[in-house]
């Protein structure tokens, strides 16, 4: 065991499971604290921002791309796997980070785009002037821009083509995202072994996961629309061959945005594992489109389309990250109906999806934002928050693309939000000036000054969510109810010999009217005792028949101890 392995556990202590209960934070290092007036984040303002984040309850806290890169996208475009972006800090910044993450027991989950690298990479430099050498065999190369013609293009709003000429080789080059984004050769072994000793480096370096981003796009063959490739499966599972043995503990989550019995392949099996966490997308757009249609069937659906998966793993659940909140994985009935509630200005759509922020899509709807995150708390899966929701921050539509949410986080009321002391025209993204959500009224300063910000009440519901096991690990059963306006599910943790064992009833109205319905539990619940998990307050008991009658106000939900008679 090296130094590094030895410090990583004791730092946070080993616990292979520990994805399974966390709850995770993403944070973009740009955007969350700038420590030296430069007008952009930085890894030393992040470490200021670490208590804040014990504070809130955040088990991991995972950062987007940081490394060298021409930021065209928004990091997702890397010039060097092995360097950090110079106006981020050092790398020995970087292991700081590490540690003090790891000394409030926050553990620090990389992001890793292996689909492709930006053009700047001298991996693709050297490949495009020296074809014959040693990387010109690194990135898909072809004399035409006919081949794989059954693959889509994801981002519909700049690109006409998965193949872009390349005047210095004369060749066509594959880039399944930006034209700036080349993709990497997966057939070359000498490229799968380059990206192995890459996830070797950081974890070396201490960090306790990563997600691989766009990791259904690796392989690409004639006749195949290229996502999902047996070869990429083989692929992820050496990937995990590796972390296993040489870095137990370390997670890999998959970025994956597919239909759920396409996801759950990159879980793998129990005898050829893959990713220990996949993103469910399905189950996020279903969530707005419940609150909409005020009908639970959306979510119903879509889980009971979702297959199981195996012991040991967990879902990745969300309402929004850094990109547009995506409609890719929806009929085109769906995304036209979400387009018409949540996008009606133009230029809050960004390729296939919506960019736009937590509040300002729920209307700041305080009743709206507390039962999302109380269903994104309540069902399988870990849940990952998205910097700024959990002040309820808006969003800049007039910027580009997705920067529309990725503006400075609003710390203070003062200039800059607290973000920043450099002259505000210097700053990567202008703080946001709407009048809603304008840093006077959203900060965390103020909403941690008073106990009734949503602020107070988010970080209230992850120590809840704490404390209770059974959301991470318990069962998931959909109970019937006779009002469809309901949700109603039972987690369930059986006794593992640790005095953990608990039943969780969830009840959801999704609804803007107040509702009652009648839930049919299991037999076995007959009789059983409901009390409040929040205060405890006893509610009304199972009947013989196993059914309970609730009321619900408008948006509102329970989370009911159940003891069994
Ligand atoms: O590196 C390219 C992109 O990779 C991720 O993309 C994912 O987001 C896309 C939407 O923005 C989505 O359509 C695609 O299926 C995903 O793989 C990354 O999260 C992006 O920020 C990045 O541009
Ligand atoms: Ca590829």
């Amino acid at each position: 065991m090296t130094a590094n392995h030895l410090q990583h556990s004791q730092g946070i202590g080993y616990d292979p499971e520990w994805f399974r209960t966390a709850v995770f934070y993403e944070a973009l290092v740009r955007g969350f604290a700038d420590s030296k007036g430069s007008g952009s984040g930085d890894f030393t303002g992040l470490i200021g921002k670490l208590d804040y984040l014990q504070w809130l309850g955040i088990d991991c806290l995972w950062i987007p791309p940081f490394y060298a890169s021409p930021l065209r996208d928004g990091g997702y475009d890397i010039s060097d796997y092995t360097a950090v972006l110079p106006e981020f800090g050092t790398l020995p910044e970087f292991r700081e980070l590490i540690t003090q993450a790891h000394a409030r027991g926050i553990r620090i989950l990389i992001d890793f785009p292996v689909n492709h690298t930006s053009d700047q990479h001298p991996w693709f430099q050297a490949s495009r002037s020296d074809p014959e050498g040693p990387y010109g065999d690194f990135f898909v190369w072809s004399d035409d821009d006919t081949k794989y013609g059954d693959a889509r293009i994801i981002f519909v709003d700049t690109e006409v083509s998965n193949w872009t000429f390349d005047p210095v080789r004369r060749q066509f080059f594959w880039h399944r995202f930006f034209s700036h984004q080349p993709d990497l050769n997966f057939e070359n072994p000498q490229v799968r072994e380059a990206i192995l000793d890459v996830v070797r480096f950081w974890m070396e370096l201490g960090v306790d996961g990563a997600r691989l981003d766009a990791i259904p796009y690796l392989f690409e063959e004639e006749g195949h629309n290229g996502e999902n490739h047996p070869k990429t499966h083989d692929y992820v599972a050496e990937i995990r061959k590796m972390v296993d043995e040489e870095f137990p503990g370390r997670i890999l989550l998959a970025e994956a945005n597919q239909m759920p019995h396409e996801v759950v392949d990159y879980f793998g099996t129990e005898e050829r594992p893959e990713c220990h966490m996949c993103f469910h997308f399905p189950v996020m757009p279903r969530l707005f489109r419940s609150l909409r249609e005020e009908k639970a069937t959306p979510i119903i659906d879509v889980l009971a389309e979702t297959p199981p998966i195996p012991p040991g793993t967990q879902w990745g659940t969300f309402l929004r990250n850094h990109d547009e909140l995506t409609l890719e994985m929806v009929t085109p009935e769906e995304r036209s109906a979400m387009y018409s509630w949540y996008a009606l200005d133009p230029r809050m759509r960004a390729n296939v999806g919506i960019r736009r922020r937590l509040a300002p899509l729920l209307d700041n709807s305080r009743a709206e934002i507390e039962l999302m995150h109380a269903l994104l708390l309540s069902l399988p899966g870990s849940p990952y928050l998205y910097y700024g929701d959990e002040i309820g921050m808006g969003e800049n539509i007039w910027l580009e693309d997705r920067d529309a949410v990725r503006t400075p986080m609003q710390w203070t009321p003062d200039r800059n939000a607290g973000f920043s002391t450099a002259d505000p025209g210097k700053l990567y993204l202008p703080v946001i000036q709407s009048l809603v959500y304008h840093h006077n009224n959203v900060n965390v300063e103020a909403q941690m000054a008073h106990s009734s910000s949503l602020l107070h009440w988010v970080r209230a519901m992850l120590h809840i969510r704490k404390e209770h096991p059974v959301f991470g690990l318990g069962t998931f059963e959909v109970q019937e109810v006779d009002n469809d306006a309901l949700l109603a599910f039972v987690r369930e943790l059986d006794d593992r010999g640790e005095d953990v064992d608990e039943v969780v009833l969830c009840v959801n109205n999704v609804s803007s009217r107040p509702q009652a319905g009648t839930i049919r539990l299991p037999q076995r619940f007959a009789g059983a005792s409901l009390k409040d998990l929040f205060g405890g307050t006893g509610f009304p008991t199972v009947g013989d028949d196993g059914s309970v009658t609730l009321t619900l106000g408008s948006r509102d939900f329970f989370w009911l101890a159940v003891a069994v008679a």
